[in-house]
């Protein structure tokens, strides 16, 4: 189970200025990004957009934000299931993140900034709001790309993402102390329909699981963001895209780690478009209720990604 770096992944240049819908380089990036999905469950994007101010101004932010005092980290910024603050599990004792609802928005922002800071903290909100709305265009370029490589039509594609709504999951472990656990997230799908996946402060310790089953680590770059697909986009797909396998290993850092995951889920029901089904590909899953998914998983706990899939919606 050596690690490799991510070269073994697609990479899909979206510094590339000609990258246009309609375009040579377009097709050919829409190709990529849905063979990657489909054969492993993510590619890496090269994307400049996040220049080295503001991705330093949100590690400041961040810093700032896991300094707060327990009860107050505590504190219940959303009633939407799985949204809110983890930490002190006994089992992932290095681990510890924050759930940011409607990041996209000033108000979703000024929301959760409020609970955490009554008195106010303007850098935080802007700095996090402007972070996320950058890494909402990368979900949105995706989605389409991918709506576009299947012949699906644009209009559903755009019903799809304006009827989604985002999370922002914003990540930090610490380096294992002598004799204790390198894991910092076990191995896992995420529930999402797509995730994008930051490290922050460029420290190691993503790694992803091939289709070939073996596990390369992802060097972080500031420029370098994970696109992975999660158990709601593989169901729309009719299986056709993968869940991405990925888990994070503090085996390297020295240092406190920091990522961020821009998290997107479906409002509405979820149903396979015609166009991904036929008779190789018979129709293998019922409508999908995201909110639903996540309550099924809360009662259920069925760590096995197919299993719990299967068992939700499989037909
Ligand atoms: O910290 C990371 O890089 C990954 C986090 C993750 O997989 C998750 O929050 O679902
Ligand atoms: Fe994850």
């Amino acid at each position: 189970m050596g690690s490799q770096t991510q070269f073994e992944l697609p990479v899909v240049d979206f510094t590339n200025e000609n990258l246009k819908p309609d375009t040579d380089a377009w097709l050919s990036a829409c190709h990529v990004v849905r063979t990657a999905l489909e054969d492993h469950g993510c590619f890496v994007a090269r994307y400049d957009k996040v220049g080295p101010e503001l991705c330093n101004f949100v590690v400041t932010s961040m810093e700032q934000l896991f300094a707060l005092p327990l009860e107050t980290k505590k504190q219940e910024t959303s009633n939407k299931l799985f949204h809110g603050y983890f930490g002190q599990i006994p089992f992932l004792p290095l681990y510890e993140s924050f759930g940011i609802d409607d990041p996209l928005s000033i108000q979703g922002c000024q929301k959760f900034t409020h609970i955490m800071w009554p008195r106010g903290n303007d850098r935080f909100c802007e700095s996090v709001n402007e972070y996320s709305s950058l890494l909402g265009e990368l979900d949105r370029v995706t989605k389409r790309m991918v709506f576009e490589s299947y012949g699906v039509e644009k209009k559903r594609c755009e019903t799809f993402i304006e009827s989604g709504n985002y999370l922002l999951r914003c990540l930090q472990y610490r380096p294992p102390q002598k004799d204790e656990t390198d894991l910092g997230m076990w191995q896992h799908t995420d529930l999402t329909t797509l995730s994008i996946l930051h490290q922050l402060n460029n420290v190691h310790g993503l790694e992803i699981q091939l289709k070939d089953g073996h596990w390369i680590a992802i060097d972080p770059s500031p420029h370098m963001f994970v696109i992975m697909a999660g158990d709601a986009f593989k169901v729309w797909s009719n299986g056709r895209i993968k869940a991405c396998e990925h888990r994070v290993r503090m085996n390297i850092a020295k240092e406190m780690r920091y990522s961020m995951g821009l998290f997107s889920f479906n409002g509405k029901i979820v149903e396979t478009p015609e166009e991904l089904v036929d008779e190789q590909h018979p129709l293998r899953y019922k409508p999908f209720d995201h909110s639903e998914y996540l309550h099924f998983y809360d009662k259920h706990k069925i760590k096995d990604p197919n299993l719990r899939v299967q068992t939700y919606c499989g037909l």
